[in-house]
This record gives C-alpha cells, structure tokens and sequence, in this order.
C-alpha cells in the first residue's frame, strides 16, 4: 500500500488523566472515506483538531500530506460543524467561499482578481449556490450556509478533507446534497476525506473504513467489520445490538452502556 495522505503513528492523547485514545495506528489512502464514530467526548473533534495542527499529541506522530501538522496547511480543508451564523453577518456567500482561497496560490493582486472571481465563480457553481451566493450569509438557511462552507473548503483543491458533523440540523435532502458533494470531490479529485459523525446511514454507502472511538478504545475497520454486534459490544463493554435494516445501521444499547460517564450523552441509539 502506498504511503497514507495522512499518516497517524502510536498516536495518543490525553487531558490529564483522561485518555481519549492511545496507540492510535492509522494510514488513510487518497480518495478514501473514513467515517470517524464514537460517543460524545470521546476524542473525534481532537483527532480532527491534531490534523489541522490546533492540537499537540500527547504520543506518536501524524503527517498529513507528508508534513507534521500546521495551521494553514493548504493541502488540508476543513468543514466545520454547522452552526447557525450570525443573523446581522453581512459577509456575502461568495466572500465566505473567497476566505478558503490562498493568496499565494491564487493570487490576491490586482491581476489576480478576475481569476479569483472565476474560480469562486466555479465553486459556488459546483455545489449549486448560484442562485443565493450574493446575499449576505447570516441571512440564509443552514443548508444554503453549509453548501458554502464546502464550497470554501474545496476551494484551495485539498488532499485531505477534513469534516466534523457537516451534516448536523440539515434536514434529509440537504444531508444528502452536502455529503454527495463531498463524496464526488474525492471521487473525482482523490481527495482523501476524514468525516467526524454520530450518524453513519446517511453517508454509509461513500464510507470505507470506519474508525469507532469508544471511551479511550477504538476499533477500525470496513463497516461491516466494526459495526457489528460482536465488535461494538467489545467496544462498549456491554452487550450491544447492530441490526442491519433495508441498507441501514441501527445499533441499540450503546446509549445504556454509557450511563454512568460523566458526560450526558445524546448518543443516537441507531448508530452510537
Ligand atoms: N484542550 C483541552 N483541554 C482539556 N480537555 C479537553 C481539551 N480539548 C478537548 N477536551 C476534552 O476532551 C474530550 C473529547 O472532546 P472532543 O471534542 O474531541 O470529543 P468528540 O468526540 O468530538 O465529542 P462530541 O461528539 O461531543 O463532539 C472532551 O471531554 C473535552 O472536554
């Protein structure tokens, strides 16, 4: 196998004596999709955080793109996760899609500026915006903000595509129009996408491998080999039930078995 655009090695971290993981092993392949699982707090945001350079391990190493993590590593875009944004926010749609831009691959310059326009142009276009790219953010819905944001996250061509709950408060359609998008950029480009999730369904017929954080444990595999009753049980430490329904994933129990952490779970019974 070729060497991973992301490369994570005997990786651990921990606040205090808290371990979110240890021992983490874990090539990802241009073009692959890995689904990041695992219940609230158990260290899926930190992982994305130690990629994008915001977060220092506390063992091992990652190489993303070959290089140790740094902000404003060009080859690394970032969704994050949805959230209303400011109502009054008169940042137009296309600015927004112009912040991903890098001025110095593109060009900030007075002779840049049409090529900028374009390439924005082209973005807004490829995830259909057209129609709402000129009114100012705050004013539009989450779908329309979120199919912004992967227009500004694809904008500087990524290797690695990094997303966390991007699907999060978007209804049916829209999660299906924002993850299609982000499954034909690696599809069509090879961009390698990392996607932080409590709901695999939605996204489960693009994903690879999973890679499923459970209270400092982790499992990685193809879905198949991870979402089972077996290896969540093992996971979780309790008796847990994968029951595959009409292509779909459900899992029940997960939720219990998490009762007595500190942490008041939302966890999705169908999938956590
Ligand atoms: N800088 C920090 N210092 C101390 N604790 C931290 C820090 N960053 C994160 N944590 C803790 O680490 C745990 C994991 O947080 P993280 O956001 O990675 O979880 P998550 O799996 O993404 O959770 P969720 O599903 O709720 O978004 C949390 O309990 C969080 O409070």
């Amino acid at each position: 196998m070729s060497r991973g655009v992301v490369e994570i090695e005997g990786a651990g971290l921990r606040f205090g004596d808290r371990v979110l993981w240890s021992g983490l092993d874990l090539d990802v392949q241009p073009g692959e999709f890995l689904a990041v699982l695992g219940p609230n707090g158990s260290g899926k945001t930190s992982l994305l955080r130690v990629l994008l350079g915001l977060q220092s391990l506390s063992a091992g190493e990652a190489r993303v793109v070959g290089k140790a993590p740094g902000r404003g590593n060009r080859k690394v875009g970032y969704i994050p996760q949805q959230r209303a944004m400011d109502e009054q926010l008169t940042l137009r749609g296309t600015d927004l899609v112009g912040l991903g831009l890098d001025g110095d691959r593109w060009g900030f310059g007075l002779l840049g500026a049409g090529k900028r326009r374009r390439r924005i142009a082209e973005l807004v276009e490829s995830v259909g915006a057209e129609s709402y790219a000129s009114s100012a953010v705050g004013r539009l819905s989450g779908g329309e903000q979120q199919r912004l944001r992967v227009a500004q996250a694809l904008i500087g061509e990524p290797e690695v595509l990094l997303c966390d709950e991007p699907l999060a408060s978007l209804d049916l359609t829209h999660q299906r129009v924002v993850s299609e998008l982000i499954d034909r950029r690696r599809r069509e480009a090879g961009t390698a996408v990392l996607f932080v999730t409590h709901e695999i369904n939605p996204i489960l017929s693009y994903v690879d491998r999973v890679l499923y954080l459970v209270n400092g444990q982790f499992r990685i595999g193809t879905p198949d080999e991870v979402m089972n009753s077996q290896t969540l049980s093992e996971l979780y430490r309790t008796r847990v039930e994968v029951l595959r329904v009409g292509g779909q994933i459900h899992v029940a129990g997960a939720q219990s078995a998490l009762c007595e952490d500190e942490v008041h779970h939302h966890v999705d019974e169908r999938v956590s």
